[in-house]
């Protein structure tokens, strides 16, 4: 396997790589490798690939299954690994990342990580470090094989472009899909519209809210806009129907690692806070002093939501 090579899976959105994928790509770079870009579907951004760090961008073609398919872009990491021999796969942290990573590693034996912070090469192996038990132990985890798959939490790092980049060079790759590729068709395609607000899973800033605003969003909503937030919600919040499940975080819904994270009329149950340990900063607002998200917030409001959120989303709209 080279170990001076590192493979980067790029997600993509109407042309654009998503901001984890820079981030990504500007990890890889700092790691002081060759970085092989695999983008899956035509027009890549070679010169925004290549200002973050790719020497190298993969163009890859799926024939005969969907690209969209974990299945189809499993077959085209495959392809690129197997010519490149890298030992070190960077994916985003994402249900559709950790889900490649996963199936990669059944195909391959290749040992994986997710939800990781950081990733070096000591050793002579990589080395991928992630916190567990929500936010109670570090913990450094190598494979012990010869490919490691690390799914990197987004905004571990923060994207950088080059001032002065060098171009990239772009192969151009045609992959013949796999029966599990090929054994599914896509019928129809629906794009959910979110409005204005970044996706939960990706998002720099998101506002939850848990059982203390008692059924009524709004106030949760309009602070998320002030701040260009994603809106995130406890199980209670989302099993009482005040908001979809996709908004649930926690060991049963969304895993975040967002640079701010407020929670508002959240408790800070272990459950909740497995799925946003990774955040950077956590400002909660509860009306109990001795509410258990206290014990881990950076800064905290004791108040009663109905004052606070309006009070701080107006002092918010007036700085801006
Ligand atoms: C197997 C399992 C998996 C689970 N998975 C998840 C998960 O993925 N995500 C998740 O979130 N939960 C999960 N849970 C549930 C979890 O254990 C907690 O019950 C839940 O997170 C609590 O949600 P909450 O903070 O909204 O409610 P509560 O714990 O009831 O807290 C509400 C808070 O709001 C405050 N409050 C009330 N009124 C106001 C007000 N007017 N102003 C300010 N503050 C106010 C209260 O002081 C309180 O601290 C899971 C549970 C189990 C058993």
């Amino acid at each position: 396997m080279n170990d001076d090579a590192v493979v980067v899976l790029v997600d993509h959105a109407e042309g654009a790589a998503r901001p984890t994928s820079l981030e990504l790509l500007t990890l890889a770079r700092r790691l002081g490798r060759d970085v092989h870009a695999v983008w899956i579907g035509s027009t890549p951004p070679v010169d925004v690939l290549a200002a973050h760090g790719a020497g190298t961008v993969h163009r890859v073609d799926v024939e005969g299954a969907d690209p969209g398919l974990t299945a189809s872009v499993v077959d085209a990491l495959q392809a690129v690994l197997g010519d490149v021999g890298a030992s070190l796969l960077l994916v985003a942290s994402t249900f559709e990342g950790r889900e490649a990573a996963a199936r990669l590693a059944v195909r391959t034996g290749a040992g994986v990580v997710t939800g990781a912070s950081s990733v070096a090469f000591e050793d002579g192996r990589w080395v991928a470090r992630k916190s567990v038990l929500a936010g109670s132990w570090d913990t450094a985890c190598a494979a012990t094989g010869p490919l490691a798959v690390v799914a990197v939490a987004p905004h571990a790092v923060r994207a950088e472009a080059l001032p002065d980049p060098a171009p990239a060079r772009v192969v151009e790759r045609t992959v013949a899909a796999s029966a599990a590729a090929r054994a599914v068709t896509v019928v129809s395609r629906a794009h959910r519209p979110t409005g204005d607000r970044p996706p939960l899973a990706e998002a720099e800033v998101v506002v939850v809210g848990g059982r203390g605003v008692d059924g009524d969003f709004s106030g949760v909503e309009a602070l998320a806009d002030v701040l260009g937030a994603a809106v995130g919600a406890t199980r209670v919040a989302t099993d009482e129907g005040w908001i979809g499940h996709e908004a649930q975080v926690g060991q049963t819904g969304v895993t975040i690692s967002p640079r701010l994270y407020v929670g508002v009329g959240v408790s800070g149950a272990v459950h909740h806070r497995g799925g946003m340990d990774a955040a950077g900063t956590v400002v909660a607002i509860n009306n109990d002093p001795d509410a258990p998200i206290f014990e881990f917030a950076d800064y905290g409001v004791v108040g009663d939501l109905g004052e606070v959120l309006p009070a701080l989303t107006a002092a918010l709209r007036a700085r801006r």
